[in-house]
Order: C-alpha cells, then structure tokens, then sequence
C-alpha cells in the first residue's frame, strides 16, 4: 500500500489497496484504521466494492447509524444513499461546512461515502482539520472557550427546507443536543474545534468573564461563535476531492468539517455512505 498525502494539513490518498480486503484482514483494517486517525480523511479510487461489503468495512469501526431522512439500499441494510437527480432543486444541505449530526447527543465516529455516479466536473467534496483548526487560534481564545458549551440543532441547517410537520416530528426525536466547544479525541487526545452549521448558540457564556475579543470593544457570544464556526472555512485547513464512480473517502467526524460542492447544474450525482455511530464527544 502506498500513502500519498494530498496536503500538508489533511487528507491521504491509498494507493494499492483493495477495501473489500480489509473486511477479513485485521492487519490491513488496522493499518487503515491507524492511517485515518494520522490523516483524518482517506481516499482510494477504483474500489469495485459490493454493497455488503462497504457496510461490512464500515461495521468494523462499530454499529451503523440511521439516518432520519434518507432511504437505506435495499441490498444493504446501513447504506444511505445520497440521490441527487436532475428534476430536484439545486440547492442541498450538504453545502455548508458541518460535522454530521451534532444535533445528536452522540455524533457520527465517522463515514464510509463511495461515489457512484459523479458529474463529469464539479461536485467535489472538501474537509478540513479541526483539531489543526484548534492548535492555530490564538492562546486568548484558548482560553476564552476552554470551558465553552453549545447547543446544536438539525434546524438551524438542513431543516430550514422541511416541511413544518416533518420539522416537528423530527424535532420530537432529535431535541437539540450540547456539547463541548472543544472535544477531545477519544483515541488521539488531541483537542478540537468543536463548532459547525449546526451550532445555534453557547449555554454557559454567561459564567466566565471573557476577554476582549478582535476590535470589538463589547465583544458578543454571536461574534465569538461566528469567528469560530468561520475557522473551517481557511484554505490552509482543507483538502478538496475530485469523485470518480467507485472512488471513496473515509473521514473521521470526531476531528473535521466537511462541505459537498454545489457547482453542478442539474445532472445526476449518486453517493451511498456507511456511518459510524459515534460516542458522546467530552
Ligand atoms: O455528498 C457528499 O459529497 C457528502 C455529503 C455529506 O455531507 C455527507 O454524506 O455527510
Ligand atoms: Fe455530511
């Protein structure tokens, strides 16, 4: 197996490797496993999975999520599939940078998403660091959110286009989740930026005094959210990737952001995703 680097921040290409493989193989799962949490996003093209076998590969980081709205595959209980057909509207909620489902107490660990069927330019997917996005702030704001918690909700992103009575219905059985502003990553220790598109507020602003924030003389929560959603948004912490049918990107969703481009006019664009269920962040 080759392991090429698409970035300096994030991102490695696997080169020489058959997936479906490490279903069996301890070592190579291992070896990928490992890989995944030094380069947060792995990619490998031309992988002729079977359905079983994606979610297979995905079972051995753990169980598999629901998702609420979209279909599972026939052929694979586990597999979304992300459908966009050209008689749908262009616009998506996939284009905003977000971690997946932090309106959940216990967000996804990660996702399997293969590609299969692409426009033949245009919707890329881009990820980035947000445990480097961490390691760059300021040491005022370190401080500043050390202690920081938030409130998460599926409305204030994708729930927008929903219709009311779904919203509620959803509402019922996903009440808004908080967590911290910084995680820890179970596995690496390593601390994250932990704010996306789905963060509406903090809850504890109020029990800290906090220091003056940029040029602002009365600096505000909004300000200091805003300033910290926009982190995932600088280049320097990103990795875009170009799909192919058959190529497919595993990320850890502990310790990045992720955005699906919407550039494309109307064409079809069909992706299936395994995700991981995940633990509650701390
Ligand atoms: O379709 C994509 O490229 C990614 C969509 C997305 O946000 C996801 O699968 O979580
Ligand atoms: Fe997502």
């Amino acid at each position: 197996m080759r392991v090429e680097p698409l970035t300096c921040s994030i991102g490695a290409e696997l080169v020489g490797v058959n997936l479906a493989d490490a279903v069996h193989d301890d070592g190579l799962f291992n070896e990928i496993k490992g890989l995944l949490l030094q380069n947060k996003v792995l990619f490998l093209r031309d992988q002729d999975i079977s359905r079983p076998d994606h979610v297979a590969f995905a079972r051995r980081f753990g169980a598999l999520e629901d998702h609420p709205m979209a279909p599972t595959h026939p052929e694979a209980p586990g597999l979304v599939q992300i459908y966009k057909r050209p008689d749908q509207p262009i616009d998506r909620y996939e284009n905003a940078w977000h971690t997946d489902g932090t309106w959940r107490e216990t967000p996804a660990l990660g996702c399997v998403l293969r590609c299969v069927e692409c426009p033949p330019v245009g919707g890329d997917t881009m990820w980035a660091n947000m445990a480097l996005a961490y390691e760059k702030l300021p040491q005022a704001i370190k401080q500043q959110i050390e202690d920081l918690r938030a409130n998460h909700s599926f409305e204030s992103s994708f729930a927008a286009a929903m219709p009311l009575e779904q919203r509620l219905a959803m509402k019922a059985q996903y009440p808004d989740a908080e967590h911290p502003v910084v995680r820890t990553h179970p596995e690496t220790g390593e601390k994250i930026l932990f704010v996306n598109a789905f963060t509406t507020h903090f809850t504890n602003y109020h029990t800290k005094e906090r220091v003056r924030f940029g040029q602002d003389a009365n600096p505000g929560a909004n300000d200091l959210l805003r300033y910290l959603i926009g982190q995932a948004y600088i280049p320097e912490y990103q990795v875009r990737w170009r799909w192919k049918p058959n190529s497919i990107a595993i990320w850890d969703n502990r310790s990045t952001q992720h955005y699906a481009v919407m550039d494309y006019p109307a064409c079809h664009r069909k992706m299936e995703r395994a995700a991981i269920v995940g633990d509650k962040p701390f």
